[in-house]
């Protein structure tokens, strides 16, 4: 079947336009047209200097509501001038708007997260009170539980912004999503990749999200064939194990309450007939850790796996340890 030109809005930094070509070029594999096209967020416009973050969007809806780099890539696909948003899946609020749909997940990236450092190649190798440039609470807790020397640098920006922060010597070291820095072609800069029990990757990471309309609610076009098609050609690139995984992985998250701000870690993965569902929650100094590693059979419904986690962490203390306690 043929369809019309699906057009794919992504953010304009170095990765997300990897992203959505790598997207693109799948399409253009199976026959489809593909366009992009560049929408500028609010988390884009919070990396200009002397630009302050408006409490709310200009049509009230809070900046928590909806993640930063979201709102205005979903607006334009409401109103039918995007098919297609290629986002990071951690970057997703854990509740869609009914309005789209998650129609694929491809097959993931490397989730682990990675050290990147010349002048020592392994964490245990930098010296007392080194200082990491992340502002991520769960890479700052993590590291905390296995380094409580460290000391930790505000780090915003895009990837290529935080290494060229790092390299004229804001930070001793970074740590990044591994995915991230494959795609932009900066792997000879990892010297580690932590182990999922170590530093246990955020829901979602390495995972893209491919998110069209909902074909319960398509446009209102002449051709109401429109929609349902792309959708269908959209769901082709999805990996069914990934999208199990990130299901478990995001089911944890959600009943947990939390963010991306939330000091929580959730990896899913097959291994022989089994789904493992590896999860940890940190407190904030990194003193006190609940990890939860969970083993189901192939056949577990993903949100029955993520809510057991859930469950456990939460028997296991991962609330109280969640109280952020003031510093005065
Ligand atoms: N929070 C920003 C963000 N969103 C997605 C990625 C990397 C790609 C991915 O994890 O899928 C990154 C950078 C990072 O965390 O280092």
């Amino acid at each position: 079947m043929t369809i019309p030109t699906i057009r794919i809005g992504s953010r304009g930094s170095q990765l997300a336009l990897w992203q959505a070509n790598h997207i693109a070029a799948q399409l253009r594999e199976r026959g489809h047209a593909v366009e992009i096209e560049v929408i500028r967020t609010v988390g884009d416009r919070m990396q200009d200097p002397g630009f302050v973050a408006p409490a709310t969007f200009p049509d009230g809806t809070s900046l928590d509501a909806k993640g930063i780099f979201i709102k205005e890539i979903e607006d334009t696909l409401a109103v039918g001038k995007i098919d297609l948003a290629v986002h990071s899946l951690k970057d997703l609020p854990t509740t869609l708007d009914p309005r789209f749909t998650l129609a694929a997940i491809p097959v993931r990236a490397d989730a682990r997260d990675a050290f990147v450092c010349e002048s020592y190649w392994g964490l245990h190798m930098l010296p007392s009170g080194a200082r990491i440039g992340t502002t991520s609470p769960r890479r700052q807790a993590m590291l905390l539980a296995l380094r409580p020397d460290l000391e930790f640098v505000e780090m915003r920006g895009n990837i290529d912004t935080r290494l060229r922060k790092w390299s004229e010597g804001q930070a001793d070291a970074l740590v990044l999503a591994s995915a991230g820095l494959d795609r932009i072609g900066r792997a000879e800069n990892v010297h580690q990749r932590f182990s999922i029990d170590e530093l246990t990757p955020a829901p979602g990471q390495g995972a893209l999200a491919l998110e069209t309309r909902c074909p319960l609610h398509p446009l209102d076009t002449e051709d109401s064939s429109r929609d349902p098609a792309i959708y269908a050609a959209i769901r082709e690139l999805n990996d069914s194990a990934t999208e199990y995984a990130v299901q478990a992985e995001r089911t944890v998250l959600a009943v947990l309450g939390g963010g991306c701000q939330l000091p929580l870690g959730a990896f899913c993965h097959a291994v022989d007939d089994q789904w493992h569902l590896h999860a940890m929650v940190v407190s904030p100094d990194g003193e006190q850790v609940a990890h939860v590693v969970q083993k189901v059979p192939f056949g577990t419904p993903a949100c029955e796996l993520g809510s057991a986690v859930a469950s456990e962490l939460t028997a296991r203390g991962a609330l109280e340890l969640l109280q952020v306690q003031p510093v005065a």
